[in-house]
């Protein structure tokens, strides 16, 4: 079992990564719940996972209340925001019980950010079952919903106290979504560490047909260096953590533009972000094309949007800086961008001029 702890003082939190951990969370929990029940907010794609979880938890002596969410983008909503609230309330969850996110991003953000403001804040643990959300949107604590005006503008940073990671529960996962995650993975590599970049054009294509060792490595990696930015800025205050919203500003607008819609994911929208994140950093003398380039070519090469064109979104380039403008990035009227000197080399840009974004964005379509 690998172990790591995610440094944040009183609130510091272990995340244990183990294939088969999920029929074992039972005894990771058990010490947690003390003799108290567990709420398990989920959706309808993991019930086998359900089952597993449970059957942990009954013969450690946890009982659990489940509910059951559609499942989508459409699930970050003010509507089931409200049913999983009152779900706990009805059960009379209170603040030192646990809430148990089983579920990809999706249910996480959600699950996380209705455990945040129940009674103001009750424990929670995360058990991620995509990759995306193995790598990335279990860790770190950002929760929230999506509203009509964008994407994750309404939440909270709330911590979960545990977060357990089985690889094996990914062999159920769909391709689509499989690759989705990979590129929240590769966007460690593209931040600050080419040497990973390079490990990820390498065993990219292992990992996506199933290769649980190489999956292991891209998890523990990618975990390691969120778990480092989270504990070194935890709330997105001095510029390290902004660095993990690489590819989000346009991959948000593309999103908002699909409507949250099964017709681009979110790691599908992050990977078409990555690249044009490259692909202006080039226009504007930042990297060199080359760089930009083979971006682009490791998207393809496994399956990803290497552009606008491939992402689906046909709109404006007005219209997408128009979503833009959403990005709680946005300070007095000026949007720092996440560009790149290099593969590896990212950095917060403060003097982007949306006009120029805007036309970049047009010479794209
Ligand atoms: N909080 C953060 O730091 C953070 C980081 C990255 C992404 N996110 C958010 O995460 C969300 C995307 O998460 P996601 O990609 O996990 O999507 P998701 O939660 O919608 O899951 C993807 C699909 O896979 C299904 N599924 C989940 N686990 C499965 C399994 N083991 N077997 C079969 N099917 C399974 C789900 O039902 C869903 O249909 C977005 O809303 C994004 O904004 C948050
Ligand atoms: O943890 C972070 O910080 C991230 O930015 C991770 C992103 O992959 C994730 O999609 C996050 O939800 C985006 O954050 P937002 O602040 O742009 O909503
Ligand atoms: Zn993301």
């Amino acid at each position: 079992m690998t172990t790591m702890i995610v440094e944040l003082g009183a609130r510091a939190y272990p995340i244990l990564i183990e294939p088969g951990l999920l029929a074992r969370a039972g005894d990771a929990i058990a010490p947690l719940a003390r003799g108290r029940r567990v709420a398990i907010v989920c959706d309808e794609n993991v019930a086998a996972h359900l089952t597993t979880l449970r059957a942990s938890l009954d013969a450690a002596g946890v009982a659990s209340e489940v509910l059951v969410l559609p499942p989508g983008e459409a699930t970050k909503s003010w509507s089931q925001l409200q049913a999983v609230c009152d779900f706990l309330l009805d059960l009379g969850i209170e603040r030192t019980d646990h809430v148990i996110a089983l579920g990809g991003g999706v249910i996480g953000d959600l699950v996380g950010f209705g455990a945040a403001i129940l009674k103001r804040g009750c424990r929670f643990i995360q058990i991620p079952t995509t990759l995306l959300a193995q790598v990335d949107s279990s860790v770190g604590g950002k929760t929230a919903i999506n509203t009509r005006a964008g994407k994750n503008l309404i939440g909270a940073f709330h911590q979960p106290v545990l977060v357990l990671i089985d690889p094996t529960v990914l062999d159920t996962l769909p391709a689509r979504e499989l690759r989705a995650g990979y590129a929240e993975v590769v966007k460690y590599g593209l931040i600050d560490d080419p040497e990973f970049f390079v490990w990820c054009e390498a065993n990219g294509a292992a990992l996506l047909a199933g290769e649980l060792a190489a999956r292991t490595v891209a998890i523990g990696h990618a975990v390691a260096a969120k778990a480092r930015i989270v504990a070194a800025d935890e709330h997105e205050t001095t510029g390290q953590r902004a660095l993990l919203n690489l590819g989000h500003t346009f991959g948000h607008a593309l999103e908002a533009e699909a409507h949250y819609s099964g017709r681009l994911i979110h790691g599908e929208a992050v990977a078409a972000g990555c690249a044009l994140a490259f692909a202006y950093s080039a226009r504007v003398g930042l990297c060199t094309q080359a760089d930009a380039d083979r971006v682009a070519a490791h998207w393809r090469a496994t399956g990803l949007p290497d552009s606008l064109a491939a992402s689906g979104i046909a709109a404006s380039g007005a219209r997408l800086v128009d979503h833009m403008r959403h990005d709680k990035k946005m300070a007095a009227g000026t949007l720092p961008f996440l560009l790149a000197r290099g593969i590896g080399r990212t950095f917060l840009d403060k003097t982007v001029d949306l006009a120029d974004v805007e036309a970049f964005l047009d010479d794209q379509r």
